[in-house]
């Protein structure tokens, strides 16, 4: 699935960046059905003025116009030839594995260009460009899921896993069965915050078995990588189809929360995310500093663009507790979660103090909730917090669902 891309010495990087960019654009917006081939793709290796794909398409997809339209659409950007490993879903669980279809040939993104595009110009017929990406009111619940909770925050190194851990351990000692899908393809920490670092997760009838963290059901899009192949130079669509895969191709149990720790930012991976996956809320994190708290108003931005409602906002480092005498105090100033909160008209779920407390349980793999220290209260605060408002926000359950 991961390939290495080769560099190809007539682009300078910026070419390379700019096409690559380009690429990932026309992927995002191609839909098959309804839904973004960008989830679909498995594997993308780009050579120069050749793409290569393994996708993994519905049942009832037709490749060959898939090809050909995407040639027509990734032609203006450089690209003159795509070669399409396909994989066919099976049309129901349990009804058959995949099959796997290696497309008969190379096909010429020239080809055809001077017939209309289906995509561009037929538009009494299938014109999968155009249609609106899925908003969170068309997607199903998943059917053993009750409420999917992304951690979001607009910058990396808020603490935003360190809090989704003790979140999700705070939900499961309030007394709910808890799942955790760490989705952080720029550093996932969720297996070593576990202690679970070393257990990889099982393969059944093509599904994920998740790890047992905990009493908690985890998986990490760190159990997709491999050596070579660094999660920074994933790019978007190769990101997104891997996520995707981790939430569809999982034999999630019955769970009452499902606590995803998101890639920081805004980008195209957490939009296309925030597009997809059914979630009924989404917790920023967020620190005292400016520079945080702006990037925090940009996730809140992009969650109401998407209709995901914002459970509230949890400020961390904002208090400091001194491990000599134990006095808290508000070292950086009080009042930014506040402000983002009043502003934004979102919940402030709480403040967590800056303690070294807090970091050395997390990297022992024994979080604060786990050990029941003095920062636990903190987070069983936030959680309470978060129930006491969710079920106003819950999807209705599809079982005809079949995930
Ligand atoms: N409240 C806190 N007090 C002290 N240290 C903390 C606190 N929260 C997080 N940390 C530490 O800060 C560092 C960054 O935390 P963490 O990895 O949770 O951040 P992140 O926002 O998920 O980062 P990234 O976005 O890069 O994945 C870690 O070393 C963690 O132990």
């Amino acid at each position: 699935m991961k390939k290495n891309k080769p560099t190809t010495k007539t682009e300078t990087p910026q070419q390379q960046a700019e096409r690559d960019s380009a690429v990932d654009k026309v992927l995002l917006g191609y839909e098959v059905g309804t839904i973004s081939i960008a989830t679909m793709v498995m594997g993308l290796e780009r050579n120069g003025e050749e793409l290569t794909l393994d996708l993994r398409l519905p049942e009832d997809s037709s490749p060959e116009t898939i090809q050909q339209e995407l040639g027509q659409l990734l032609h203006p950007h450089g690209i003159k030839t795509i070669h399409m490993n396909v994989r066919l879903s099976a049309p129901a669980k349990g009804a058959g594995s995949t099959l796997p279809k290696q497309m008969p040939k190379t096909t010429d993104a020239m080809a055809n260009q001077s017939k209309p595009t289906t995509a561009q110009s037929n538009t009494d017929s299938e014109p999968p460009i155009s249609k609106a990406a899925p908003t969170q009111a068309s997607l199903a619940a998943h059917p053993r899921i009750r409420h999917i909770i992304v951690v979001a925050s607009g910058k990396g190194g808020v603490g935003k896993s360190t809090t989704t851990v003790n979140i999700a351990l705070a939900l499961q000692k309030l007394g709910n069965r808890v799942g955790v899908l760490d989705a952080d393809i720029y550093g996932p920490s969720m297996p070593t915050m576990l202690g679970v670092a070393d257990v990889k997760p099982q393969l059944e009838n093509e599904q994920f078995v998740p790890v047992d963290a905990h009493g908690m059901a985890m998986l990490s899009i760190g159990s997709l990588l491999d050596g070579d192949n660094t999660p920074v130079a994933w790019r978007g669509p190769k990101a997104t189809g891997a996520l995707m895969q981790l939430y569809n191709q999982t034999n999630w149990p019955q769970l009452d929360y499902l606590v995803i720790d998101m890639p920081p930012g805004t980008g195209d991976i957490q939009l296309t995310l925030a597009q997809r996956i059914p979630v009924t809320g989404a917790v920023i994190v967020t620190t005292p500093q400016h520079i945080a708290l702006l990037d925090a108003q940009k996730g809140i931005e992009m969650f109401n663009k998407t209709n995901i409602p914002v459970l509230g906002v949890v400020e961390n480092m904002a208090l400091h507790t001194c491990s000599n005498c134990h006095h808290t105090e508000a070292i950086f100033g009080t009042g930014g979660g506040e402000f983002i909160a009043e502003q934004y008209q979102v919940p402030l779920l709480g403040q967590l103090p800056l303690a070294s407390g807090i970091r050395a349980q997390v990297d022992k793999g024994e979080p604060s909730v786990l050990v029941d220290d003095e920062f636990a209260p903190y987070y069983l605060s936030i959680a309470k917090n978060i129930e006491a408002n969710i079920n106003k926000f819950a999807k209705p359950v599809n079982d005809k669902r079949i995930f």
